[in-house]
């Protein structure tokens, strides 16, 4: 069930580097959100620590709060793991299990929570993801082959998959398509666009049009210089964002002055 994700004054940080400031903001449930900005300004690091990833770093941290539907997912008695259950991730390269079969890696997650389920049962999720995730019809008739002998595009959809075989409520999305070509990036941005139905989606992105095209609201990150904390500088619809934006420094970067 897709969920509703509120920041409030969340500083993120590499030991004592202060990477992301004071971060205040809301993500629409059934929606989907892109992250812009140029390159270091912490759209990723942001992205992470919605889901607790970023304190997989040693030394990394956060302040603040990040609140999905009421709960705090910071708060002391939360287990990071179950966060990243309910909040799944797809990465900037396709990284399925690369000996695993097709079938395995769609299986994986829901092995790891519910190790009795029944052949059938799984089978039938396994199919569900796989049609979820568009790639069903292509790779029906070779589920017991390896992951990794699927295209790019493929691949990518096979780690939707996996992603959201588990149900999670939320999908983050770092730079899911800057390694595929444009026909297997239009395929995944019309997998979002139905996946937004189910799902919260964040996307990280440094492809404006892709933003432009799929995306409800965008936040444009920025920072003043090398060593500066990224900021959250302007957080509107998609519409306003590229149309008439607020702050002269989004303009700026939608329209290719900088970044
Ligand atoms: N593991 C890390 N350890 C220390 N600093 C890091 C680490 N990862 C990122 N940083 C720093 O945090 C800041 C934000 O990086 P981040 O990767 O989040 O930016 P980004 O906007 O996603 O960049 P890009 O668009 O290039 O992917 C940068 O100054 C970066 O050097």
């Amino acid at each position: 069930m897709a969920k509703r994700i509120d920041v409030s004054d969340l500083n993120i940080y590499y030991g004592n580097f202060l990477a992301v400031e004071n971060v205040t903001v809301s993500i629409e449930p059934r929606s989907i959100t892109a992250l812009i900005g140029p390159s270091g300004c912490g759209k990723s690091t942001f992205l992470r620590s919605l889901n607790r990833m970023h304190e997989v770093i040693p030394g990394a941290r956060v302040e603040g709060k990040v609140v999905m539907d009421g709960q705090d997912l910071y708060a002391p008695d939360v287990d990071p793991v179950d966060v990243r259950q309910h909040i799944g991730m797809v990465f900037q390269r396709p990284n399925p299990f690369p000996t695993m079969s097709i079938y395995d890696n769609v299986a994986a997650g829901i092995r790891l929570n519910n190790k009795k389920m029944k052949r059938a049962d799984l089978d039938t999720l396994v199919e569900r993801s796989l049609r979820g995730a568009n790639l069903w019809n292509e790779v029906k008739d070779r589920l017991d082959r390896p992951g990794a002998g699927l295209s790019g595009g493929q691949q990518q959809r096979l780690c939707i998959a996996r992603a959201i075989a588990i149900e999670p409520d939320v999908l983050l999305m770092d730079e899911p398509c800057s390694a595929l070509d444009p026909i297997s990036t239009l395929a995944i941005e019309d997998l979002m666009t139905e996946l937004k139905e189910r799902f919260t989606i964040v996307i990280v992105t440094h492809n404006m049009q892709q933003a432009a095209r799929v995306s409800e609201q965008t936040g444009f990150f920025n920072l003043s210089g090398v060593g500066q904390p990224g900021r959250l500088i302007e957080f509107n619809s998609t519409e306003k964002i590229f149309s008439n934006p607020d702050e002269k420094a989004t303009e700026d970067y939608i329209s290719g002055r900088f970044g």
